[in-house]
C-alpha cells in the first residue's frame, strides 16, 4: 500500500489491530419523510479485505447509492461506524473526513461528477494540486494516456462522449493511486462496448495497484466479475 502524506496521518484516528481494508458495524440511516420516519439502511454489518473486490447488488430503491455515500463518509450515519483503513470516519471532524477522503480514496459517481470549466488534463491534476503534488501535469498526462484519451487533454467536458468522459472520471479517481476505490453505477449511462472497456479499466488497475474496490452495480455479468457480491434488499443485506 503505498505511503499517504505526513499531513493526513495526523487525522486518522487509528483503531488498534485492525487490518481490514473496510469495516462497517450497526450501520443504519434514517432521515425524516412525509409519514415520520423512513429507515433507509438497517443494521448493516460487513468486512471487505485489502485488494478485495465487491459488488454490491439490489433491486433500485435498496439502499445501494446510500451505502455508498456512507461508506465514502460523504453522508453520515444515524447509528454505527465505518472503519477504513483503520480510520473511524465518523469520529472524525468534516475537515478531518476531507483529508481522509484525499489520501485514500477514489470516487467514480454514475454521472462523472467532472468539472466543467477544467478540461480533461485540468480535472485529473486537480485532485493532486490539492495534495500539493509537484509533479501534477505529468502524472495526469500519463494516467490519461493510460485509458486512451491522449489526444483528447485539452478538451473540456462538454466536447468528450459520454465514455471519454467516464475515463477522464477514471483517470481521476485513481491517478493519486488510491488504497480505496469506490464506483456507483460506472457504466449506467454507456454503451455496452464502451461501460466494458471502462470496467476492464477498473479492473486492471484494482490488481495492478492492489487497491480495494466496491462498486454498486444493476449488471450480473459486473457483479459476477467481483470476488464477492452482497445484496440489499429493502436497506437490508440479506
Ligand atoms: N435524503 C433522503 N430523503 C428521503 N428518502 C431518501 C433520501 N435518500 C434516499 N432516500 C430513499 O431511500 C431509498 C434508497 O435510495 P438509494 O438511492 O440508496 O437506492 P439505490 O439502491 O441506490 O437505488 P437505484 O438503484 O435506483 O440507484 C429510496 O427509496 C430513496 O428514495
Amino acid at each position: 500500500m503505498r505511503d499517504i502524506p505526513e499531513a493526513s496521518h495526523s487525522v486518522v484516528n487509528n483503531v488498534a489491530g485492525s487490518t481490514a481494508a473496510i469495516e462497517v458495524i450497526n450501520l443504519s440511516k434514517r432521515v425524516a419523510d412525509a409519514s415520520g420516519e423512513l429507515t433507509i439502511l438497517h443494521s448493516v454489518d460487513f468486512t471487505v479485505q485489502p485488494a478485495e473486490t465487491l459488488a454490491i447488488v439490489g433491486a433500485s430503491g435498496s439502499g445501494k447509492s446510500t451505502l455508498l455515500g456512507l461508506l465514502a463518509g460523504l453522508d453520515t450515519p444515524s447509528t454505527g461506524k465505518v472503519i477504513l483503513d483503520g480510520s473511524d470516519i465518523f469520529a472524525l471532524d468534516e475537515d478531518g473526513r476531507a483529508s481522509l477522503r484525499k489520501a485514500k480514496l477514489g470516487f467514480v459517481f454514475q454521472s462523472f461528477q467532472l468539472l466543467a470549466h477544467l478540461n480533461a488534463l485540468e480535472n485529473v491534476m486537480l485532485p493532486m494540486e490539492l495534495r500539493g503534488e509537484a509533479d501534477a501535469k505529468e502524472k495526469a498526462t500519463a494516467m490519461l494516456g493510460r485509458v486512451g484519451l491522449s489526444s483528447r487533454l485539452k478538451h473540456y467536458p462538454k466536447y468528450l462522449s459520454g465514455g471519454e468522459q467516464q475515463r477522464v472520471a477514471l483517470a481521476r479517481a485513481f491517478v493519486t493511486e488510491p488504497p480505496l476505490l469506490f464506483a456507483d453505477e460506472p457504466t449506467g449511462s454507456l454503451d455496452a462496448a464502451t461501460g466494458e472497456a471502462v470496467i476492464q479499466l477498473m479492473f486492471e488497475l484494482n490488481r495492478e495497484r492492489g487497491s480495494t474496490l466496491v462498486l454498486v452495480t444493476h449488471d450480473p455479468s459486473i457483479a459476477a466479475r467481483c470476488g464477492r457480491t452482497i445484496t440489499i434488499a429493502a436497506g437490508r443485506l440479506v
